[in-house]
């Protein structure tokens, strides 16, 4: 497992926003997600994103993650400008900075849990020798290795989100951004999950971003940014992070 950092000083801001704005168009209607969000985040920040439902905290997410491209406004994440980058660049940067953790796991059924935690390596292009001994490890940490050939109908919720997250680390990536990660866990199970990525984010330096609106994550905050209608509305920092 690789420590990082990579390249660039903790002090420089791994996210960069200026005027970032995602409209969404639902017949003529146009739905604000995003409404000209200015932001820095630096590397090695954990950061909770709250605020009410439809307040913005997804959209936020899927555009640092280039899952999304916004309408207008500047985004820079690990050095990529998002809203300028060609496809292949979207491409190299899903695959090589972010690792996404979403709400209902997004495991393919039919792999099992060893295979579903390779994918993003192989699709990379990574060798699978090297892959599966990475995968192997990250399955160790998480307390999983008993379940390694399993398929996710064979683990619990908890398990298939700890999966999740090995899945997510597959590619060494500097962002982990986690979508309302402990919606479908009990709240023993949540807290596992927060715990694993407050530690990867204090011991593996992992910049990590968690939408959320339970307040499990909260003690674990370094950052916490408060949306409505999609703006950032308030922010309030841990001076323990600097
Ligand atoms: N694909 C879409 N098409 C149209 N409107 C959308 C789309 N995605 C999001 N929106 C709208 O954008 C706004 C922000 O949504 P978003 O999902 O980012 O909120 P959220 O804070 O993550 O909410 P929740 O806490 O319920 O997950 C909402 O008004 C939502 O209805």
């Amino acid at each position: 497992m690789k420590n990082l950092p990579e390249t660039g000083a903790w002090e420089d801001p791994v996210i960069s926003a200026r005027g970032l704005t995602r409209l969404y168009l639902l017949g003529n209607t146009e739905v604000v997600g995003l409404d000209g969000v200015s932001v820095d985040i630096r590397r090695g920040e954990l950061v909770v994103l709250k605020g009410d439902s439809g307040s913005g905290k997804s959209t936020f997410l899927s555009l640092v993650a280039a899952l999304d491209r916004p309408t207008r406004g500047e985004l820079t994440v690990a050095g990529y400008r998002l809203d300028r980058a060609t496809e292949r660049d979207l491409t190299v940067f899903r695959r090589e900075v972010t690792g996404m953790v979403f709400q209902n796991f997004n495991l393919l059924p039919t792999l099992t849990l060893l295979e579903n935690v390779c994918l993003p390596a192989l699709l990379a292009g990574r060798p699978e020798k090297e892959v599966r001994a990475k995968a192997m490890e990250w399955i160790h940490w998480m307390h999983l290795a008993p379940r390694t050939d399993h398929l996710p109908s064979q683990l619990s919720g908890g398990e298939c989100q700890r999966a999740a997250i090995a899945r997510a680390l597959i590619n060494d990536p500097a962002v982990i951004l986690a979508d309302e990660p402990t919606g479908n866990l009990d709240s023993r199970n949540g807290r596992v999950v927060v715990e694993l990525l407050a530690t990867l984010n204090r011991e593996f330096r992992r910049t990590v971003l968690i939408a959320t609106h339970s307040t499990m994550a909260d003690p674990y905050a370094t950052v916490q940014l408060y949306l409505r209608d999609g703006r950032i509305v308030d922010r309030a920092c841990e001076s323990a992070s600097s």
